[in-house]
């Protein structure tokens, strides 16, 4: 039989542009970092600061980072490493820290530094990067006390060692990271050759293991409407931890004005619930980022089932002989040669996936939908079964889909769901068996979505029945009327 059309099942991750194919991950043991980054601060400890933080504080104090007298915040030391503390009660939508521009690290702040003229062009995230790696490398830096609480690693899975990759056999997740990391490398090889090696006298010696470590700390502590272009570090707002609970995530942070007579911007953050002396304040990172997005970004997953997700990717097949007309039909309506679908767990089908492959597996007898004179209604018909032979298709396509993608997890998810019930899980090991949990959940339920799909085929009414019987030729039972000649 000829593949009339593709489908694959693919990482949705939007931030990398490339969609080359995913090598492998080397072998080779990760080289030391020839940084020497500070004493990892995640380690569990009954403290609430350390000589790093008490030296941190002092300088936000010092520099006036924060202008209030008497903040209402104070890091310190917390289960999610370090956090932003209430010092006293906090009510709802009030601001608890207000950081001036001149302390942000953002491309101008690079621009204006010693390796500004070398860093023009480049992405805000790699020019930050840079900077972070050469100011880590200086002894008398400016930004020292900051850099001193940057975490060593986090959970985030591009610091995963392969045996725990392992563990995410089959997953989006795993082709995620493993494109991450690839990007990055990508990322280091042509800054490395172009600005790095070239101005040896300017940077330190960069491995790529530091390059991932500041790709790490950028994409952990970026707030997310401040990334792409806008991309910024915020000392002291970037320690503020997530909450699930918290479902309010705009109000929770902005930009604003530093006042009447000053034109420098503030970064304000504001505390989403009121909290009490003493405990942690804490916001929503992202209420739109999967289960997979948030391992990537931050080494942690949530429990709602809504937070995961999995991507299938349908392409029109360039040897269809219908590929040209079938790439019109779907370019005029918002879609293309290739096209993602994001399913969520427990949601129904996306929007526009099965007109997208009713139009896909398009061919035979139904052909005759493609001619121009459809052009302007194709898609409607699209939105409901077109023949039982297109159906049978499609369902079989998707099914043989997802069957493929089951197989390819190494463990069940009733074997998922038995690990989870354990005590003291290691975190990395409970994140990767909750996205790879949910991941298997998503294939079975749309598994589960066409295997019923197919029980009704027999039944579905298909566009030649709907025509006739817009022509008044079929009775309501079904049956064909015919007119006898009086
Ligand atoms: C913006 S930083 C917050 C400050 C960070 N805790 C630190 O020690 O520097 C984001 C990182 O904090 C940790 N984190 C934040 N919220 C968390 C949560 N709810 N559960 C687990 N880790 C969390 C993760 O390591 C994440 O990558």
């Amino acid at each position: 039989m000829t593949t009339i059309f593709f489908l694959s099942s693919s990482s949705s991750s939007s931030i990398f542009t490339t969609s080359k194919p995913l090598k492998p991950f080397s072998s080779k043991k990760p080289k030391k970092p020839t940084l020497h980054l500070t004493k990892s601060i995640l380690s569990s400890t009954t403290e609430t600061s350390s000589p790093a933080l008490q030296t941190f504080w002092q300088w936000v104090c010092d520099k006036g980072v924060i202008s209030n007298k008497s903040p209402s915040i104070k890091p310190g030391i917390v289960p999610q490493g370090l956090g932003l503390i209430a010092q006293r009660n906090i009510s709802r939508n009030e601001v608890v820290l207000e950081v001036p521009k001149k302390f942000w690290i953002n491309y101008d702040t690079v621009v204006a530094s010693e390796i500004g003229k070398f860093c023009g062009g480049l992405k805000p995230w790699v020019a930050i990067a840079l900077f972070l790696l050469r100011e880590k490398s200086r002894k008398d830096s400016p930004w020292r006390s900051y850099l001193d609480i940057l975490p060593i690693t986090t959970n985030s899975t591009i610091h995963w060692s392969e045996e725990e990759l392992s563990e995410l056999q089959g997953t989006q997740l795993l082709s995620t990271t493993i494109g991450a990391k690839d990007y990055v490398q990508s990322e280091f090889l042509k800054v490395e050759e172009e600005i790095i090696l070239p101005n040896k006298h300017m940077f330190p010696s960069i491995t790529v293991d530091d390059f991932l470590w500041a790709f790490g700390v950028l994409r952990s502590r970026a707030f997310s409407r401040l990334r792409g272009e806008n991309f910024v570090l915020i000392p002291l707002a970037d320690l503020i931890n997530h909450d699930p609970s918290i479902t309010t995530q705009d109000s929770s942070y902005e930009i604003k004005g530093g006042g009447l007579f000053s034109r420098e911007l503030l970064f304000s953050l504001r505390a989403p619930v009121s909290v009490k002396a003493g405990e942690q304040v804490l916001i929503q990172y992202d209420l739109q980022k999967s289960n997979a997005e948030l391992a990537l970004d931050y080494g942690f997953a949530e429990l709602k089932p809504d937070r995961n997700t999995y991507t299938l990717t349908l392409q029109i097949s360039e040897s269809d002989p219908f590929f040209q007309d079938k790439l019109d039909i779907a370019e005029s309506n918002g879609l293309g040669e290739i096209a993602y679908f994001d399913f969520i767990l427990g949601n129904s089908l996306p929007p526009a996936m099965l007109p997208y492959l009713r139009l896909v597996a398009l061919g035979g007898t139904d052909a005759f939908l493609l001619e121009s004179i459809f052009r302007n209604s194709i898609w409607d018909f699209l939105e409901l079964p077109v023949s039982r032979a297109n159906e049978e298709l499609i369902c079989q396509a998707i099914r043989d889909t997802c069957r493929t993608a089951l197989s390819g997890f190494g463990t069940t998810i009733e074997e998922d769901e038995k690990l989870l019930e354990r005590e003291n899980l290691d975190p990395r090991l409970e994140l990767a068996v909750r996205v790879r949990a949910g991941e298997k959940k998503i294939l079975e339920q749309i598994d589960g979505i066409f295997k019923d799909r197919e029980l009704e085929l027999d039944v579905l009414e298909y566009y030649q029945e709907r025509r006739l019987k817009d022509l008044g030729l079929v009775g309501e039972q079904g049956d064909i009327i015919f007119w006898e000649p009086k």
